[in-house]
C-alpha cells in the first residue's frame, strides 16, 4: 500500500560563513583499558587538530570495546559530569583546540536505561546535540554473526541536525545509515554534511557486497562494502557530504570491525578514505560543491512528488 503523507518543506540550503575547512576523522583502535582508550581519543583529536581540522569526529563505541559483555559496565551517566570522564576528555578537547567536535558514540546511562549516545560539542567545550541511535543493529547470519545491540540499548526516537560554525550537522550513527529516509529528512532540513560514527563489521559488509554485486551494479569502487555503497548513496541521493568514522580492525572482541572512515562529496565521490588501521584521516570540504552539484543535477526540481510521497511498506512486511 502507498500512503501519500506530506512532508515538511525544503530548507533552502544556506552556507555557513567558514564553508572551507578541514575535518579530522580519527579512526581509533578501542581496547578493553577505558582509560587507554581515552588516552587514544585524546592524543588523535590533537594530532587532528594540529594538522588543521576544524571539525573531528570519532568512531561509534570509541570509548568502549563493541559487545554487549561492556556496554552496561563502560557506561556513563552525561549528567553527572564528575562520574563521565569520557564526556568530559571530549568537552575539554574541543575547548582547548576551539573545535567541533563529534564525539562517535559512548555507551550512556540515564534514569536506568542504556542508549548508543553521540554528543556534538562547540569550540566552547559546550554541548550542542546528542543523538541517541535510533535504528539499533540486531542482526543474525546463520553460520556467521549473530548480535542484538537491543538486548542492552533502548533506541531514540529523534532526529538530530545541529547548527555548528563548521555547518548544520546531520547526525546518525552506524546502522542509522542504511535508512534512507533520515538522510533525506536531514537533507530537506538544509543540513550541509551528514556525520555517521560507525562500527560496520566485515560479515554484513561481504555479504551486502555480494548483493549488489548480484543487482549487477558492477562500479566495483562504490559496492566495496555495505558502508562505502550506503556512504556513497546517502552523499549523492541527497547532494551532501556524508563522513563515516570506524574503529580500526584491531579493535577488542568477537566482531570484526571494517574500518575505512570516509569523507564522500555530494556527488558521491570519495574524498578521502583509510584502510583497517589506527590513523587520522584529515581532508578539505568546501561546501560550495553542493550547491555545484545541486546546480549541476537538480533533483529537487526534477523529484515527482505527484508520483510518490512516502512509500509505507510496513503492512506488506511482517
Ligand atoms: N554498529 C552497527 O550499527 C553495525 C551496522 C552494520 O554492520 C550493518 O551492516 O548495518
Amino acid at each position: 500500500m502507498v500512503v501519500n503523507t506530506s512532508f515538511d518543506a525544503l530548507s533552502p540550503l544556506k552556507l555557513p560563513t567558514i564553508s572551507k575547512f578541514k575535518i579530522g576523522l580519527c579512526q581509533l583502535s578501542v581496547a578493553l583499558d577505558k582509560n587507554q582508550n581515552l588516552m587514544h581519543a585524546k592524543n588523535s583529536i590533537k594530532v587532528a587538530a594540529e594538522q588543521g581540522a576544524k571539525l573531528v569526529v570519532l568512531p561509534e563505541m570509541w570509548n568502549c570495546p563493541y559487545s554487549n559483555d561492556y556496554f552496561a559496565k563502560y557506561a556513563e551517566d552525561f549528567d553527572d559530569k564528575d562520574a563521565s570522564p569520557s564526556f568530559s576528555l571530549l568537552s575539554e578537547a574541543a575547548s582547548c583546540h576551539g573545535i567541533t567536535i563529534v564525539g562517535g558514540s559512548m555507551p550512556e546511562r540515564n534514569n536506568g536505561q542504556l542508549y548508543n549516545t553521540c554528543c556534538v560539542f562547540g569550540p566552547d567545550g559546550k554541548l550542542k546535540a546528542k543523538h541517541r541511535k535510533i535504528h539499533l543493529f540486531d542482526t543474525d547470519i546463520q553460520g556467521d554473526i549473530s548480535f542484538k545491540e537491543s538486548d542492552t540499548f533502548i533506541a531514540g526516537d529523534e532526529p538530530t541536525i545541529v547548527e555548528t560554525e563548521m555547518g548544520r550537522i546531520g547526525v546518525g550513527i552506524c546502522h542509522d545509515m542504511r535508512f534512507p529516509e533520515l538522510a533525506l529528512l536531514y537533507r530537506a532540513k538544509g543540513a550541509h554534511m551528514i556525520c555517521y560514527p560507525g562500527a560496520f563489521n566485515m560479515s554484513t559488509g561481504e555479504l551486502l557486497w555480494e548483493l549488489v554485486q548480484r543487482a549487477s551494479l558492477d562500479n566495483a569502487a562504490l559496492v566495496l562494502t555495505c558502508h562505502f555503497y550506503f556512504q556513497h548513496f546517502r552523499a549523492a541521493d541527497n547532494q551532501i557530504f556524508v563522513a563515516t568514522c570506524s574503529p580500526s580492525r584491531d579493535s577488542t572482541g568477537f566482531y570484526k570491525i571494517w574500518g575505512h572512515s570516509s569523507l564522500v562529496a555530494p556527488s558521491g565521490e570519495m574524498i578521502a578514505t583509510s584502510g583497517c588501521e589506527e590513523t587520522v584521516v584529515v581532508a578539505e570540504i568546501d561546501y560550495s560543491a553542493i550547491e555545484l552539484q545541486r546546480h549541476n543535477i537538480p533533483l529537487e526540481r526534477q523529484r515527482r512528488r505527484d508520483v510518490y510521497e512516502f512509500i509505507d511498506i510496513s503492512e506488506a512486511e511482517p
